[in-house]
């Protein structure tokens, strides 16, 4: 299981430069055995290039305690940890600094749901945390990052809007296996591409921004896709 866990999650790490979200090693996907209560994960500052399942790096999800791995774990280890912890429905995760997405982080703004695209994989606008403190930033980072994300979704379900934009730092997606995550990453850089285009040419013609799809046509693209369980906890 733990071996096979290492592969899933090494593949979905070599996806990220193959679907151009990562310039270096701006990226890390992980994953979870959570009956073992381990965390497979990128490891820091490691090239995609040549990586192998023997290169990941497994820790406890409990402590964070390093089990396994010849590499340090990434640096936002305890990002993905708090965000397991948090949030039960997830089996993987990634970061990276997609252009697009972290554009949006950087401008503090969300990426609002303008089409069906969007609608087919989240439930409603990408959410961009608040600024992280001075003091959340002095002290323990990473682990702050996760809570500032976990803070946004307080009352929406993570699994209906499967991402997030940290600001001023870039996205994170999730989903229930790590390579779900990578897709929903994806996903996340291509609305924030059309997104950004749709915006600029609509004030560039001077027209007031059409604004977001209606709530009928949401329903219609995710519902039909993820069953009508998911909703969207902000009503
Ligand atoms: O956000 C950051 C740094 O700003 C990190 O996500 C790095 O971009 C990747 O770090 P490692 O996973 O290689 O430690």
């Amino acid at each position: 299981m733990l071996e096979e866990l290492k592969i899933s999650v090494c593949q979905a790490n070599l996806m990220l430069p193959k679907h151009e979200l990562v310039t270096f090693t701006w990226g890390n996907v992980s994953g979870i055995d959570r009956e073992k209560g381990l965390m497979v994960i990128k490891p820091s500052g490691v090239e995609y290039e040549g990586m192998t399942a023997d290169d990941m790096v497994v820790v406890e999800l409990k402590t964070g305690k390093r089990v396994e791995g010849k590499w340090k774990p990434s640096s936002d280890t305890d990002t993905h940890l708090a965000l397991y912890r948090a949030f039960p429905g997830l089996g993987g995760i990634v970061h990276t600094h997609s252009r697009w997405a972290t554009t949006f982080a950087q401008a503090g703004r969300p990426i609002p749901a303008l089409g069906t695209t969007h609608g087919d994989y989240f439930y409603g606008d990408i959410p961009c945390t608040r600024r992280m403190t001075a003091d959340e930033i002095g002290g323990e980072y990473e682990l702050e990052t996760g809570n500032v994300i976990i803070e946004t979704f307080n009352g929406i379900d993570p699994m209906s809007i499967p991402g997030v934009l940290v600001h001023s730092h870039g996205p994170f997606a999730w989903g229930g296996t790590p390579m779900e995550a990578v897709h929903n990453a994806v996903v996340m850089e291509e609305v924030a591409f059309m997104d950004w285009h749709a915006m600029v040419l609509e004030s560039t013609l001077g027209q007031p921004a059409s604004g977001r799809m209606q709530q009928e046509l949401l329903d219609k693209h995710y519902l039909r896709k993820h069953g009508a369980n998911a909703y969207y906890g902000q009503q």
